[in-house]
């Protein structure tokens, strides 16, 4: 350990405080260790007991109610000494110690300042061979008498080191786990305060607590823990190696055989990357097209067979086995590794990096057996696929895309007036709750019929109000939609909307990601449709600054992207593990897993409430727990939740599982009667997409369920044609927008209030800003 000389020192007056030496050492160490201290190297000091209020600033003595330090903060020495020179106060007038702690204070003149020969024989002790310091330490059979300052300081030492988040991070590389690491770090402590020598303890106290004494001692900790805790270690170590995910490229070994060429369509929204992709995935003998969305794989599926292209579909709800095929439309959960394709797409490329389905992206571009992969999406994920290509030996072919038309944005807004919609305007609202009210007060103030599209209707219903609206020949000509119609669609959108820029995480408001507003506002204005230009604009005058700031934001350099294990990996893994519930599995997989820089493990919580609630039930094995924990369920959701349960429940007692849901007879009145219409389709999907992952001759009901499906989503669809009912306040909390005589307001711009600072826009700003997207 480098040392430079001791020019400056710093004094402490000291009393017999336990904690005081360990202060002390703190403070002496880092002052011998810098010939001239910067201020960012001494202040703040550590002071871990001293109340901050009493921490004063410098160049002011510090005097705490039962001991005194003297500080030299700034150069201007309170004691300056030289090399093997005695401390001398240069000022005592400024020692304002009260009588009754004088008789606490030690003799400056007794307390120990190290000296020349000492600081050698601390170097010595900093070379030393661990083993060889370890060896030692168990061959000596009684600890050497140590002064109280000494073993102070040892014990608050031994403390930080039991407590040290670096010593636990270091000591997962050596295979002792972080729930071991506080018993493991105790049991040394007893082993070396039973032991030490003087000159040991001596140097420690000159570390004092904090990393450099960690730092020495945790080889030391590291041979202690390989002799006394060898099973520990053992068992720790499989486990992890079991959850080891660092290079998940070699888990798939027949893609690596291959010699893949990847060709990443790299652009913006609407500049003809799928369209490209899809080009090259008909003209191949055998394809796969993998989507993010069931809706999108339709979509796919209808427009190849249309063209004369033999294509089947392939989602985690339904099998459509077209005849003859050679290929298929799938969502991209529900790829086959193990198949043989000349072309493959994986469209939504940037998806890898979200926080929930990231994974399904990575396993998709890792272990797809094609020769040559399409990537379609923005540049965001571009660095991560060069780094993966570059770890699997694909060839990376780069094909940069512009946007059509430029995106136009229009500066005057709506200035909160619904009443200007206009035919082919799509307003873009984030909650069930907003779209529907956008559509009544649309609808009652205007000659306008509005469509909507959002997460929770079923992809047929889906797809039926898109048609609806794209058909010329009727009267809905405005689409109310949620961010559900940010991916792939092709709708006829003259303009987007926004309603508002912000919406609800789960937790609180927050402002919608840059990358999501693009891709929203890029829906308007598709090459091919009836309006080629595409507008967007805001509701509000304040929101409109930050749909700029979005659309002109560089795309974000992703660099970590989604991986979540197989069964087969946490199988291996529950083997370290026995007895232990899945959901805690889980917990402790996502503890111990090791992964490389580029990769982070997708968020489980959704996955973990379903195995918590699938706990009590007896009878499913570890395979059936996992798959249940994918069905696709809203969990927020208690009716769905209690099917699913109900569902699980049947198939562990190997009964055949039964829909027991009754069909409304007519479409909805009201909307909870279209909340329990959208609730009872998702069960009804849920049960067919079990009866997909589980022995199909579990669920002997699938035709019911198909059947009871396209009745539902019908209803649905024609629900929402009626539908002119305020929507149902789920939550309660939630201001409403108050409505006007003449017309409808909506509650004040969240993105107002998060960027007060922003300049007052004039109204007069009628001139139109083009920023490409
Ligand atoms: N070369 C082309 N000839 C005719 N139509 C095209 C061509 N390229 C693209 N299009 C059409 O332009 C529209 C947008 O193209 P595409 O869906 O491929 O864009 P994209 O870049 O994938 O957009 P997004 O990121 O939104 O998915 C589609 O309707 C597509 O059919
Ligand atoms: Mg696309």
């Amino acid at each position: 350990m480098a040392r430079g000389p001791a020019k400056r020192l710093l004094y402490l007056y000291s009393c017999k405080q336990n904690y005081l030496s360990g202060v002390r050492n703190c403070l002496s160490t880092r002052f011998l260790h810098h010939s001239q201290p910067s201020k960012s190297q001494i202040y703040p000091f550590p002071f871990p007991h001293v109340p901050k209020k009493l921490q004063l600033p410098p160049p002011h003595f510090t005097q705490l109610t039962k001991f005194c330090i003297f500080l030299d903060f700034h150069g201007h020495s309170l004691c300056t000494l030289s090399e093997n020179e005695k401390p001398v106060l240069k000022s005592t007038e400024s020692i304002q110690c009260k009588a009754d702690h004088e008789d606490m204070i030690c003799n400056p003149e007794t307390e120990t300042i190290v000296s020349e020969d000492e600081r050698l024989n601390f170097a010595k002790i900093a070379e030393r061979d661990p083993l060889e310091i370890y060896k030692e330490l168990k061959d000596t059979l009684k600890a050497e008498k140590q002064s109280r300052s000494d073993w102070d300081a040892l014990n608050e030492i031994f403390r930080c080191f039991s407590r040290s988040g670096w010593a636990s991070n270091q000591a997962l590389a050596v295979y002792i786990g972080s729930s071991f690491f506080p018993t493991a770090a105790h049991k040394f402590c007893s082993f070396f305060l039973k032991r030490c020598k003087t000159d040991l303890v001596k140097y420690l106290a000159s570390l004092g607590p904090g990393q450099e004494a960690e730092k020495f001692l945790f080889p030391i900790f590291v041979e202690f823990c390989m002799e006394e805790f060898p099973d520990e270690i053992k068992r720790f170590r499989k486990m992890v190696e079991s959850a080891d995910m660092t290079k998940p490229h070699t888990w798939f070994p027949f893609a690596r055989a291959m010699k893949r060429k990847i060709i990443y369509h790299c652009g913006p929204t609407n500049s003809g990357k799928t369209y490209n992709a899809l080009q090259r995935f008909m003209e191949a003998k055998k394809g796969v097209y993998c989507s993010p969305l069931r809706l999108l794989a339709m979509e796919v599926f209808d427009k190849v067979n249309a063209l004369g292209v033999y294509c089947s579909l392939l989602t985690g709800q339904e099998k459509k086995d077209f005849p003859f095929s050679n290929h298929v439309a799938c969502t991209v959960e529900m790829v086959s590794t193990d198949e043989l394709y000349d072309v493959a797409v994986i469209d939504e490329i940037q998806m890898m990096a979200d926080p929930c389905r990231g994974y399904a992206w990575t396993r998709a571009l890792l272990g797809l057996k094609a020769d040559e992969i399409h990537l379609c999406g923005d540049p965001s994920v571009l660095n991560v696929v060069r780094k993966i290509c570059s770890d699997t030996g694909d060839e990376l072919v780069e094909q940069h895309y512009e946007r059509f038309k430029p995106l136009v944005v229009e500066a005057k807004t709506f200035l909160g007036d619904l009443k200007k919609v206009r035919s082919g305007d799509c307003i873009v609202a984030f909650s069930r709750r907003e779209i529907f009210e956008v559509k009544l007060a649309i609808e009652k103030y205007t000659n306008h019929r509005c469509c909507v599209i959002y997460g929770a209707l079923p992809p047929e219903t889906r797809r039926q109000q898109a048609a609806l609206f794209n058909d010329q020949d009727n009267e809905f000509d405005v689409l109310v939609a949620s961010d559900a119609v940010g991916m792939g669609l092709n709708l006829n959108i003259r303009r987007i909307v926004f309603y508002n820029l912000a919406k609800y995480n789960g937790d609180k408001m927050v402002p919608v990601p840059a990358s999501q507003v693009k891709q929203i506002a890029g829906r308007a204005g598709r090459r091919g449709s009836r309006y080629p230009d595409g507008l967007t604009t805001t509701l509000h005058l304040e929101d409109l600054d930050y749909l700029i700031e979005c659309l002109k934001k560089p795309f974000d350099d992703v660099k970590r992207v989604g991986l979540f294990p197989f069964f087969e990996q946490v199988e291996l893994f529950a083997g370290q593990l026995p007895d232990m519930k899945f959901s805690k599995l889980l917990e402790k997989f996502g503890e111990n897993c090791r992964l490389d820089g580029s990769y982070f493990l997708c968020q489980h919580l959704h996955i973990k409430k379903i195995a918590n609630m699938l706990e009590r039930i007896q009878g499913l094995s570890l395979e059936d727990r996992f798959n249940f924990c994918f069905a696709p369920v809203n969990i927020r959701d208690p009716k769905a939740m209690y099917h699913l349960l109900r569902f699980a429940s049947s198939y562990a007692q190997k009964l055949p599982v039964n829909i027991a849901m009754g069909m409304p007879k007519c479409s909805a009145r009201n909307d909870s009667e279209l909340l329990d219409l959208e609730t009872r389709h998702q069960v009804l999907s849920m049960y067919l997409w079990l009866s997909n992952h589980f022995e199909e001759e579990r669920f002997p009901y699938v035709k019911k369920a198909e059947t009871m499906a396209t009745d539902i989503a019908q209803l649905l669809a024609e629900s929402l044609i009626k539908a002119n009912w305020k929507p149902e306040s789920r939550n309660a909390g939630k201001s409403k927008p108050q409505e006007k005589e003449d017309g409808y307001e909506r509650p004040m711009s969240l993105i107002k209030l998060r960027e007060g600072k922003r300049h007052e826009r004039s109204e007069n700003a009628e001139q139109l800003e083009k920023v490409t997207a």
